[in-house]
């Protein structure tokens, strides 16, 4: 079975508060990007489960992969045979786009298709969670309001389907514990399902994250790049989660314009 685990943005995050778990509450809209791996997953030929890498490498011992941690996960409550894996990263990593945690929930719902677990999306969810705060967006994968540790879920009605967008890494490995740490958390400047109802071009004023004014004085590049997607004509640009990828929409337009940029950053070019 072959699957694309493909990103996310967010649009507009507040931290919000400290739980005594230590995580952060937070605030934010999720939309899916269509940025993706390719993932997959089929009975192992041999006794062994197995994932081979290729792509961006990923960091960490693969035997800490979150693709083979959800089989792992799965395995402990289900009679899973050995399957064999191949993962070949496309997404950035610690870029803010939660490509590791698109790869853990796509895992999870190709496992439960191969072999014929019948798990509803509400139950995916459940064991996502226990992988990562990001997971349980990507059983669903639309976009929605996202709460508590960032998942726990409320339908929008948001539709930015066919919208040109551009986003940009840098080349710059944020770890999200890093971010977090950065961060104080504080009371939503705005409420953000209201702000995001009102016209795109309203957006720039009214839908802001958290991270992005705690981690640039010590990135000046995010708002270097976010300043050229602006003067390059973006509607509406902000760093994606803890970044340090940074996303520009381009309603209307049929492909996102040309930037100059360093030869090292990596930009993805497309429509939402
Ligand atoms: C910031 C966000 C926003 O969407 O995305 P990314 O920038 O990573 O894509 C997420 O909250 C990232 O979720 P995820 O990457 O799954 O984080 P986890 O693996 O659960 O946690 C990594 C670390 O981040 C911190 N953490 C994470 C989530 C949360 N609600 N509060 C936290 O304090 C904790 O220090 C934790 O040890
Ligand atoms: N399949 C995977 N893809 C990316 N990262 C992974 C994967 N499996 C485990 N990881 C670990 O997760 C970390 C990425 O997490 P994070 O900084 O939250 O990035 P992201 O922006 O992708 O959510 C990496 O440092 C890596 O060690």
């Amino acid at each position: 079975m072959l699957v694309f685990p493909n990103a996310k943005l967010n649009l507009g995050l507040y931290v919000t508060a400290v739980r005594p778990d230590g995580f952060r509450n937070l605030e934010s809209v999720f939309v899916p990007l269509p940025w993706a791996d390719a993932l997959e997953v089929l009975p192992a030929a041999g006794p062994e489960t197995t994932l081979s890498l290729t792509g961006i490498p990923v960091p960490g011992d693969p035997a800490t992969n979150l693709c083979r941690r959800a089989y792992e996960l799965l395995r402990a409550d289900f009679e899973l045979p050995p399957v064999q894996m191949h993962l070949h990263k496309v997404v950035p990593i610690g870029a803010g786009l939660g490509g590791g945690s698109a790869d853990a929930a796509f895992a999870l719902k190709a496992l439960n298709d191969l072999f014929a677990l019948h798990l509803p999306a509400e139950t995916l969810e459940g064991y996502a969670r226990r992988l990562g705060s990001d997971c349980a967006f990507f059983i669903q994968n639309k976009p929605v309001f996202a709460y508590e540790k960032g998942d726990v879920f409320e339908n929008i009605s948001l539709d930015l389907t066919g919208t040109a967008c551009k986003v940009v890494y840098p080349g710059l490995h944020i770890s999200t514990a890093e971010a977090y740490s950065r961060v104080t958390p504080r009371a939503p400047r705005h409420e953000l399902r209201q702000a995001l109802a009102q016209p795109l071009e309203t957006w720039r004023d009214t839908v802001s994250n958290d991270f992005e004014d705690a981690l640039t004085p010590f990135y000046p590049m995010l708002g270097e790049i976010k300043q050229a997607l602006y003067a390059a004509g973006a509607t509406y640009a902000s760093l994606s989660g803890s970044g340090s990828a940074v996303y520009g929409l381009f309603p209307g337009q049929e492909q996102p314009p040309q930037l100059e940029l360093p030869k090292e950053y990596l930009v993805w070019d497309g429509r939402l």
